[in-house]
């Protein structure tokens, strides 16, 4: 087989998990906090980087919520979505569906439409000049209150034609899916498709509750959809899709240990995975590095690697003509590696 590396660089792929204010790097965080006259808690990039040792989800989001306080005027975001987007079509992803946090921003004053108009005006640039193509996911903070979240539907009813879906973030624990029933219902009243993190650090039940109570298409992470069997086979069945992101399970302590990660067991079950990652500048690693990882932790063979990264498209929100469209490109791409 070719070397894993390459064959991983080598495969189109698309992101379907990744916040795009995790992919905010020390050195950008600084160069912000420059530029916007803003005080960090961090002397340094390199004390920065000492912050990134999480013992738990929780961890990281305090660390999260700061890093992104540098992020004010709408360049900001544009030059943090397109530097995130050079990366990606680096990785050869051509299509990315974008996480981000707007009540990350508005709770700091800053205008939802700010915060929008940046990011689509990079996600318009990068399809002009690279060919990738990028659409925006809004995530609710799950530990805001409901009423939080509606008035931040509100302001996204406005952006209908900028933003795809809806989904759900932030601290998990203590935060079921079902706080936020109401808001995913006007959300998909509305058109939006939904998603919703659950099974990360959150029990099975918030699983359920994601797929029964918010109907969401996808779940990202779902690690803890193992521990029950007869949710694992309703996945399975219904071939939704898990958005799992190893680098962030090892570093946020989700998995001890790599080789203890459950993708393998994951695909055995026959559920639907992909391979993503999360919030790139915080976890080490950006989606190539991510497939690289696991592979070899897990030593997936070359057809593994294959249909992980087609999974990708199988899960992506398209169209049926593109989705046709872009698996013809992929399945060229694997007949002109070698690989199957
Ligand atoms: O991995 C995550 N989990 C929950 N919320 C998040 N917000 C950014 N990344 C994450
Ligand atoms: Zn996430």
């Amino acid at each position: 087989m070719p070397d894993r590396d390459h064959l991983v660089a080598c495969l189109p792929k698309c992101e379907l998990h990744i916040h795009i204010e995790g992919s905010l790097e020390p050195e950008m965080v600084f160069a912000l906090a420059r530029r916007n006259h803003i005080r960090l808690p961090w002397d340094s990039v390199e004390a920065l980087r000492r912050a990134y040792a999480f013992g738990s989800l929780q961890d990281f989001l305090d660390v999260y919520y700061v890093g992104m306080s540098v992020l004010v005027t709408e360049h900001d975001f544009y030059d943090l979505a397109l530097a995130y987007l050079r990366r990606a079509h680096a990785d050869n992803v051509v299509h990315v569906e974008m996480f981000f946090d707007p009540q990350g921003h508005t709770s700091r004053g800053i205008a939802f439409d700010t915060v929008v108009n940046g990011l689509s005006r990079a996600c318009t640039q990068a399809r002009e000049e690279l060919g990738i193509r990028a659409s925006l996911i809004m995530c609710v903070l799950r530990h805001l209150d409901e009423a939080d979240a509606q008035r931040t539907l509100d302001a996204a009813l406005a952006h209908r034609d900028r933003i795809v879906g809806v989904g759900l973030d932030s601290s998990e624990k203590g935060n079921p899916p079902e706080k936020f029933a109401r808001v995913f219902a006007r959300a998909r009243d509305a058109g939006f498709s939904l998603f919703a993190h659950a099974g990360e650090e959150g029990p099975p039940d918030y699983v359920w509750q994601a797929l029964d109570v918010l109907g969401v298409a996808r779940v990202d992470h779902g690690n803890r959809a193992l521990e029950d069997d007869v949710l694992v086979a309703r996945l399975a069945r219904d071939r939704v899709p898990l958005t799992v992101c190893p680098l962030s399970n090892l570093r946020l302590r989700v998995v001890d240990d790599l080789r203890h990660h459950p993708l393998r067991h994951m695909m055995e079950k026959g559920l639907a995975v992909t391979v993503n990652s999360d919030d790139p500048a915080y976890f080490g690693g950006y989606v190539n590095d991510n497939f690289s990882a696991v592979a070899r932790a897990l030593d997936l063979s070359a057809s593994d690697i294959v249909a992980l990264a087609r999974s990708s498209f199988t899960a992506a929100m398209m169209t049926d003509a593109e989705r046709a469209a872009a698996l013809a490109q992929f399945e060229a791409a694997v007949k002109g590696i070698g690989a199957r």
